[in-house]
């Protein structure tokens, strides 16, 4: 969907930008060359119009041509979609270690462990991506930074001062329908005036009637966003992001992705979008039997990794 069109592509997500990018390029030259034409025709025009018989008869075969070309339809300008505010607020730094596991050993049962010993630290310059096999530990590992799971064995450290977010679906789940993303965020942070309310969900791109409309009225996709502006109004040191994308569009992702780039906090993520983590993360840490090793590569090795294994039939 772009400039109000929609346009039908064929072929995976990965084609789908590809072909975009180049459509996009191809129609931007035949624009310009368009464009470069009329300009000289209407500067011939304007010069020779009015002068000698013969000048001026060039000048009439001139504007005939530019009248065709204009009848016959010209190329329009590439629209850039709107490019979303998606911004985070910066936090001031807090020294490491900020979040620290010491010989972590969880299960939901003793008799079903999903990490053993584990032993490695996040700090605000972090931006890791968790990836693994389904089932692996990946929400249990978030669950366990933030505090809302804790460990057989072993201590998590938390810096006494470090605040975390965590964005998962199921918060977009919970919100009351009836309520307006503006009522919401008044009802959740009382005392705050209203006008600093409306920024910070515009800070999310979400503005106008949006802003005041019941929530069941909302996509998916602007639901996500009156998450973030939650979290966002929290000012977390750490954002810890639980598949974040999948109720967003491809602009809104990489408004996500710019606002990550730009924030100065620390990140983990969950994601299943390797364009996503591509993108915002600087370290991949695969969980898997038990453990969480750091992956020596970027993450188009590990999908090249992980189609070689499918292929070789481990998975
Ligand atoms: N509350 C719970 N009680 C018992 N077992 C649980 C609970 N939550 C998750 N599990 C189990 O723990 C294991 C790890 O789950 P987790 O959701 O952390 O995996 P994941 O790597 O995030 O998976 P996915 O990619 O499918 O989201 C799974 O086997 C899951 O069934």
């Amino acid at each position: 969907m772009q400039n109000k069109k929609l346009k039908l592509y064929t072929g995976n997500y990965d084609q789908y930008v590809q072909t975009r990018e180049e459509l996009e390029e191809n129609q931007m030259k035949q624009y310009r060359w368009e464009q470069e034409q009329i300009a000289s025709m209407k500067e011939y025009i304007a010069r020779f119009g009015h002068g000698s018989a013969k000048l001026a008869r060039q000048a009439q075969s001139k504007e005939k041509t530019l009248a065709k070309m204009e009848r016959g339809g010209l190329t329009e300008k590439v629209a850039k979609d709107k490019v979303l505010v998606f911004r985070f607020p910066n936090v001031g730094k807090l020294p490491p270690p900020v979040l620290q596991f010491v010989e972590v050993t969880f299960g939901y049962t003793p008799d079903n462990l999903i990490y053993k010993n584990l032993d490695f630290g996040v700090d605000l310059d972090s931006r890791v991506a968790l990836v693994g096999p389904n089932g692996a530990g990946k929400s249990t590992l978030l669950k366990l930074m933030t505090g809302e799971l804790v460990p057989l064995d072993g201590m998590v450290r938390r810096h006494n001062h470090l605040r975390i977010a965590q964005f998962h679906q199921h918060l977009a789940e919970k919100l009351d329908m009836e309520l307006s993303a503006l009522q919401f965020m008044i009802k959740e942070y009382r005392g705050n005036e209203e006008e600093k309310m409306r920024a910070s969900i515009g800070r999310f791109g979400l503005t106008g009637k949006a802003q005041v409309m019941p929530m069941k009225n909302l996509s998916d996709g602007q639901r996500s966003r009156v998450i973030f502006a939650w979290l966002a109004f929290r000012q977390p040191h750490m954002l810890l992001l639980d598949e974040p994308t999948n109720h967003l569009d491809i602009e809104t992702i990489d408004s996500l992705a710019e606002a990550l780039n730009e924030w100065d906090g620390g990140m983990v993520l969950v994601s299943h979008d390797f364009r996503l983590i591509n993108q915002v993360a600087h370290e991949i840490w695969v969980c898997e039997n038990q453990t969480v090793t750091r992956w020596e590569g970027d993450i188009m090795d590990f999908k090249l990794h992980l189609k070689a294994r499918a292929g070789l039939g481990d998975e």
